[in-house]
């Protein structure tokens, strides 16, 4: 069965996609790439807002596992993601796009600060909406940011682009012969513990009945076959909703 149509979308762009090939950091074609595909979806008539993930620098609990203060490697994470929302705006903007980066911990020389009817009003003039530095609070990650705008912008859908095409009863890149789910409940994910997204942000979008497609944004022009209801993913959904 198709995939509905959805209009006012969140995109959790992965941070490890804009680095490409490598394997750190940012490639400025790959991030144009990416920009085209934003666009697109735009010029489609899908209203779009962005959380933009860190992990291509800084990821605050594998520091932390090194024996960084977590709570500082989390504001180092918090302050990668501000890199990689300035450098997908700036590509944004080089094809024409308006956009606005909005940023949850202050920085008011770089960027603006998070207000939600800020954010709003943006959206209502046709920008494209960046939201960086997560929540703004340590502890947590950007697919909890990612749910927590959703919810705040009235999205009707977030569409989680990451390095797998879905979500699988094991993780594919640890376990050979993973079987992908084409649509599972967000109880399934939270009682198996499947980790392609964090609880807290599984459990915010289940509370606010926002369905979560998880897809892969690595495969060039997915983007746009995704929206448009096809092509390979996940979609987390309410039991036995349509
Ligand atoms: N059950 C599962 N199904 C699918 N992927 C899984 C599962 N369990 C773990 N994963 C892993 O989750 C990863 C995607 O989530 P991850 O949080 O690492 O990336 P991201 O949020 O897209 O990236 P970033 O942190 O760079 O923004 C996949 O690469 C996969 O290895
Ligand atoms: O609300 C948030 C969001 C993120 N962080 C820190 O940033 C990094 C990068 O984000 P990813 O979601 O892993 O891409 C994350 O590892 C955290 O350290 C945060 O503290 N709070």
């Amino acid at each position: 069965m198709p995939r509905p149509h959805y209009n006012r979308i969140l995109l959790k762009l992965s941070g490890e996609a804009l680095m490409g090939d490598g394997q750190f950091g940012i490639d400025p074609q790959t991030t144009a790439r990416l920009a085209r595909e934003v666009a697109a979806a735009k010029e489609a008539g899908h209203e779009l807002c962005l959380v933009v993930g860190g992990g291509n620098i800084f990821r605050g609990l594998a520091a932390a596992a090194k024996g960084f203060d977590r709570t500082s490697a989390d504001y180092m994470g918090m302050l990668a993601t501000v890199m990689n929302a300035l450098a997908v705006q700036n590509a944004l903007e080089q094809i024409g796009q308006d956009t606005r980066v909005l940023s949850a911990i202050p920085m008011d020389t770089v960027c603006e600060p998070y207000i939600r009817r800020r954010a709003v009003r943006h959206m209502e003039r046709g920008r494209i909406v960046i939201f960086a530095a997560g929540t703004g609070n340590p502890y947590f990650t950007t697919d909890t940011a990612a749910a927590l705008r959703a919810a705040e912008m009235g999205c009707d859908a977030l569409f989680k682009g990451t390095s797998v095409d879905g979500v699988y009863d094991a993780d594919p890149n640890k376990v050979a012969g993973a079987t992908r789910y084409e649509t599972l409940s967000y109880n399934r994910v939270l009682s198996d513990n499947l980790k392609v997204m964090d609880a807290s942000a599984v459990a915010l979008c289940r509370d606010n009945a926002i369905p979560i497609i998880v897809f892969n944004i690595r495969e060039q022009g997915n983007l746009a076959t995704v929206l448009a209801g096809s092509g390979t993913a996940t979609t987390v959904k309410q039991e036995g909703e349509a």
